[in-house]
Formats: structure tokens, C-alpha cells, sequence
């Protein structure tokens, strides 16, 4: 793959002078606006809203504003390089598409996990498939490409129906193991409450759980509609640091922790032997009042010492895939922006989100002198006044 994903930006003038105008937004509030209308009322709530009056989705996309890259010249940034090491894989780019539990539902046919992984596939950007998916893990997995694909766990409280969802995603290829931690039990959310259709949502999305023997053992059925589910029971495990030693144990895969952002819980975990740590509140769905992710991550960075740093939760461009890098992100994450991409323009809607994502930051590390990753540092940055 060409490392120059600033290419795409010429591929779209080139339309220009062919008279082909761009079909796709080029910005996040367009990307926004277009998804909305797209989408039925019930899936744009569900996923364009977060918990209580949403302060902290929006401080999220704020704290980006306060970090301004200071750029640097004559470096010769011609060539540029956003390749990295990872898990030890080869990426080539640290973009990376952050677990969405109900994607499906955001493609038109309804199958858009599958679509996500064909994205993955068309991009090299790796797609980590939440547990709750339209389409069973295997399957999505099957589109993969060459692309590696990871999975995340939602750890249900029952350790056999864990074991057996872990032993599927080793056997289906996933290149790593997600465990998210803070949706144990799901946040205090209006826009779901005012609406109730989270429940309907749900339903949609657990084909994860109705393809596997022991969930069929557990609740004696394979039909959705017909088991009375409740996020607690199956699902949601308040597991606790005793548990570590346990969830280790389940995979010899990459085990990373998703939700993490006390410092001291990352020097936990990494005692507890995990090979990465995920820094992000969730996108600001679980807790209102809580901190910017972006503004936890230099903290995380400095527990984590040399360990793998994922980072998600506000990230709507280029410039603040570059940013949350200076602060030491090892990969970075969106989630938002290509579930919208999807419900845009299908497949390839969610392809020209993640190009165009890919392309701004490749050009903002040649206009500002940052030819390779390892030349952005938390120095690359000044604070943003006013
Ligand atoms: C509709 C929706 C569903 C999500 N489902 C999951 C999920 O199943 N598992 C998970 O770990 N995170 C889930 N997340 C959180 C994302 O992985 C990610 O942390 C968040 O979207 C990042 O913030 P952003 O949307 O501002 O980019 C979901 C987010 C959205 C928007
Ligand atoms: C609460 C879960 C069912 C899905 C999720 O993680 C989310 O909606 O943010």
C-alpha cells in the first residue's frame, strides 16, 4: 500500500476535473447531518447519543480543540511513514475501527458487521467486532482480507459461555481479544430511555450469543425474542481485579483492557500480564461527568511504560488522529464516524470515511514536519488559548 494516504485527497480533485462532484461529506458535521437523515430515528439516537446531558461526548471532541500541533520546517516530509507495530503486527496505519455494537443495523441491508469487515479488508484498517453482532463472529471474520481483525468481549457472567466465545474468535483467526470493562451494566442514557428501543435494538445484534451451543444450553432456546434476556444475567459481569488472573488465562491472543483510564489501574493490569490498554470512556455513552478520554491518556501513557496504548472516544478527523498520537496513543480509534460513514453510503461510505480520515492526517505530518510517527511527541503540541 501506497504510505501516502494523502493520495486519496487527489483521487477526489481528479473527480473534480472529470465533472464527477463528490457524492461523499468531507467533514464530520456533514457526515453527521447525512447520517442522521439516513438512518431510522430509532438507530440514530441509540447511536448518536451518549449518557446523561452528553457533557462528556462533547468534552471529548473539545479537548481535541485545546491541543494545537506546532509545525516544523524543512524536514523533507515527501515521504511519510504512519506504519506500526503492533501486537506483532504490521499495520499500515494506527487508524484503527473501534467496536460498535449495533453497526449492523446501521448498513442498509442490515448486515453492516459484515460490511465493516470488508472496509477492514479494502483499507488495512483493522476492525475490532463487538460481541453483539447481526452476524456471528465466523462470519465476519471470513471478510477479513488480509487484514487482522480483533474481537471484544462482553464478558457474560457465566465463565463457560466467556470461554466458548473466546475459543470461536481464536478458531475464526482474530489477531486479539478486547475486554471491555465499563459496560457491565449499561449507563444512564435518555435518548434509549425516552425512546425504549434499546431493548428492540439488542435483540438484533446477538448472533454471537444464539450460534453458540452453551448459550443455546443456558437458556434453552436459539430465538432472540423468545429468551428473556437481561443485560445483567447474560452479559454484564462486574468482574473485579480477581478475575484477572482468569481472563489471562482464556486466550494466549493479545489480551488487551478496554476502559481504562486511572493510571493505577493500568499499572494493574499490566501486573495482571495484558498486552494492551485501551484508554476510553466509551465514546461518553456510560458516564456523564466524567473526564475528556484525551485528557486521561498522557496518565494512561505514562502507567502503561512501553505497553501498547489503544485510544478512543471523540476522534473526528485527521488532526485529532494526530494529536491523540503526540500524546502517545499507539493506535487510535473511531467509532461514530464509520457507523455514520455506513448508513452514508454503505461499504463504501464507511471506505471514504476512513480514507479521508487517513488522507487529512497524512497531509497534516507533511504541511507540519512530522514525517514518521515517531516524530510526534506531547512536545509536537502547544495549548490552544482562548
Ligand atoms: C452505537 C455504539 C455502539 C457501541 N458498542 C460497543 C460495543 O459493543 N462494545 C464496546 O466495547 N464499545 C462499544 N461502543 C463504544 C466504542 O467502542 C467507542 O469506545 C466509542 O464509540 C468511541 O467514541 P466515538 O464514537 O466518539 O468515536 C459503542 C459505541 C457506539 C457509538
Ligand atoms: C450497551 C451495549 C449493549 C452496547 C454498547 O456498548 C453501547 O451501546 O455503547
Amino acid at each position: 500500500m501506497n504510505p501516502q494516504f494523502g493520495d486519496y485527497q487527489f483521487e477526489i480533485y481528479l473527480d473534480g476535473l472529470r465533472g464527477v462532484a463528490p457524492t461523499q461529506p468531507m467533514d464530520f458535521a456533514a457526515l453527521e447531518e447525512r447520517a442522521r437523515a439516513a438512518l431510522p430515528d430509532s438507530v440514530w439516537s441509540y447511536v448518536a447519543g451518549g449518557a446523561g446531558d452528553e457533557h462528556t461526548q462533547r468534552a471529548n471532541v473539545r479537548a481535541f480543540e485545546r491541543h494545537g500541533l506546532v509545525p516544523r520546517m524543512l524536514v523533507g516530509a515527501e515521504r511519510r511513514d504512519m506504519s506500526v507495530d503492533v501486537f506483532g503486527l504490521r499495520l499500515p496505519s494506527p487508524l484503527f475501527m473501534a467496536p460498535v455494537g449495533v453497526v449492523g443495523l446501521c448498513a442498509q441491508d442490515g448486515h453492516g458487521d459484515l460490511a465493516t469487515a470488508r472496509a477492514a479488508a479494502r483499507t488495512g484498517v483493522p476492525m475490532v467486532a463487538s460481541t453483539l453482532s447481526v452476524d456471528p463472529m465466523e462470519d465476519v471474520a471470513a471478510e477479513f482480507g488480509g487484514t487482522p481483525g480483533f474481537f471484544q468481549l462482553y464478558t457474560p457472567r457465566d465463565r463457560e459461555l466467556a470461554e466458548s466465545l473466546v475459543r470461536r474468535a481464536e478458531a475464526a483467526g482474530f489477531k486479539g481479544i478486547v475486554v471491555t470493562l465499563d459496560t457491565w451494566v449499561t449507563g444512564w442514557r435518555p435518548r434509549d430511555l425516552s425512546t425504549a428501543n434499546f431493548p428492540q435494538l439488542r435483540g438484533h445484534c446477538l448472533a454471537n450469543y444464539t450460534s453458540d451451543a452453551r448459550f443455546r444450553e443456558l437458556t434453552g432456546s436459539d430465538d432472540p425474542q423468545r429468551v428473556v434476556l437481561s443485560w445483567a444475567g447474560l452479559f454484564g459481569n462486574p468482574l473485579t481485579w480477581d478475575d484477572l488472573p482468569w481472563l489471562r488465562s482464556l486466550t494466549d491472543l493479545p489480551l488487551i483492557l478496554k476502559g481504562l483510564c486511572h493510571p493505577d489501574d493500568v499499572r494493574r493490569a499490566k501486573d495482571g500480564g495484558v498486552d494492551g490498554v485501551y484508554c476510553s470512556n466509551h465514546g461518553g455513552r456510560q458516564a456523564d461527568g466524567g473526564l475528556p478520554a484525551l485528557d486521561a491518556l498522557p496518565g494512561v501513557v505514562e502507567a502503561a511504560d512501553g505497553l501498547p496504548v489503544l485510544f478512543d472516544s471523540g476522534v473526528r478527523s485527521g488532526a485529532d488522529v494526530i494529536k491523540a498520537l503526540a500524546l502517545g496513543a499507539t493506535a487510535v480509534g473511531v467509532g461514530r464516524p464509520y457507523a455514520y460513514g455506513l448508513a452514508v453510503g454503505g461499504e463504501d461510505g464507511l471506505v471514504h470515511v476512513l480514507r479521508s480520515l487517513l488522507a487529512e492526517a497524512d497531509l497534516i505530518m507533511a504541511v507540519d514536519g512530522y514525517p514518521t510517527l515517531g516524530d510526534l511527541t506531547p512536545q509536537s503540541l502547544a495549548v490552544v488559548r482562548g
